[in-house]
């Protein structure tokens, strides 16, 4: 294998953060390959959305290292990151009810293209981001509902509206904190099905509390715990650890 081609999409050494006294992220290490699919799982208060914050730059650490393809990004703005290909959702639901998933995806293509600033831009180049939208709407199986109000669609249908204005922002890394949470178990699994479909070289980080779904989805799982990684491993692994199964999975497990 190459260097680059060894090179982690996204990795962190050492990543700390502390809320006072709280130590919520303790020299955190991970490393995510282009493609990955992994899942962070851990008890409620493990630090599992101040890793994700901190990778986005919502939070500064106070030590450690985040690199983005190999380039260092640990103080970079969350816009910068952005525009370098790290790109997240949110647990909440956070889009305008009243747009289309058309509007609001083309407003997201639009941006990224540098056109919402200008009213002058040529109105073929928004007929272009009309199209990105259409396509990108359609590839998640949300074509039939591209012209009715957000707030109509199922829950499940809108975290995928979400999903897919991240990737209107065009990712080499995917961070999902919690895409299924509030969603019914029917069509969680639909959802997680499309997000197993997405490119296979976007790497894709993702916070479940549904055990299920991690293990159906996820090709390597960190458990934290305390603001600590109690260990990485594959599903497999995750389910024979005698320590994961103590502190979270509970006796029945997985596998
Ligand atoms: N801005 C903040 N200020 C102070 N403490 C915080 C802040 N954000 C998080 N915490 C604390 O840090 C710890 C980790 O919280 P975090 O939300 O990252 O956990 P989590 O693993 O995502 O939990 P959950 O599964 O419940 O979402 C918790 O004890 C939380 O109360």
């Amino acid at each position: 294998m190459t260097a680059a081609l060894a090179t982690p999409a996204l990795a962190t050494d050492g990543l700390s953060v502390n809320f006072g006294a709280l130590l919520a992220t303790q020299n955190v290490s991970l490393d995510l390959p282009a493609g990955a699919r992994h899942a962070l799982i851990g008890p409620n208060g493990a630090g599992k959305t101040t890793l994700i914050n901190l990778l986005t730059g919502l939070l500064r650490p106070s030590g450690g290292e985040i690199r983005l393809h190999g380039a260092t990004i640990t103080h970079a703005s969350p816009a910068e990151r952005v525009r370098r290909g790290l790109v997240r959702t949110f647990q909440i639901n956070s889009l305008f009810p009243a747009l289309t998933p058309l509007e609001s995806v083309t407003l997201a293509v639009c941006e990224r293209r540098g056109l919402t600033r200008s009213w002058l831009s040529r109105l073929s180049r928004r007929t272009d981001a009309i199209d990105e939208a259409l396509a990108l709407l359609d590839r998640l199986g949300l074509g039939p509902d591209a012209e009715r109000p957000t707030r109509e669609l199922a829950y499940g249908r809108q975290r995928l509206v979400e999903i897919a204005l991240a990737l209107a922002c065009e990712p080499r890394v995917l961070l999902l904190d919690e895409p299924a949470a509030g969603v019914p178990a029917r069509e969680s699994a639909e959802l997680f099905e499309v997000i197993a479909g997405l490119p296979r070289d976007l790497a894709i980080l993702f916070i479940e509390h549904d055990m299920d779904l991690v293990f159906r989805f996820a090709d390597r799982i960190t458990v934290l715990v305390g603001g600590q990684v109690l260990c990485h491993g594959t599903p497999a692994e995750i389910a024979e650890n005698p320590e994961v199964r103590r502190v979270y999975l509970g006796s029945s497990g997985h596998g």
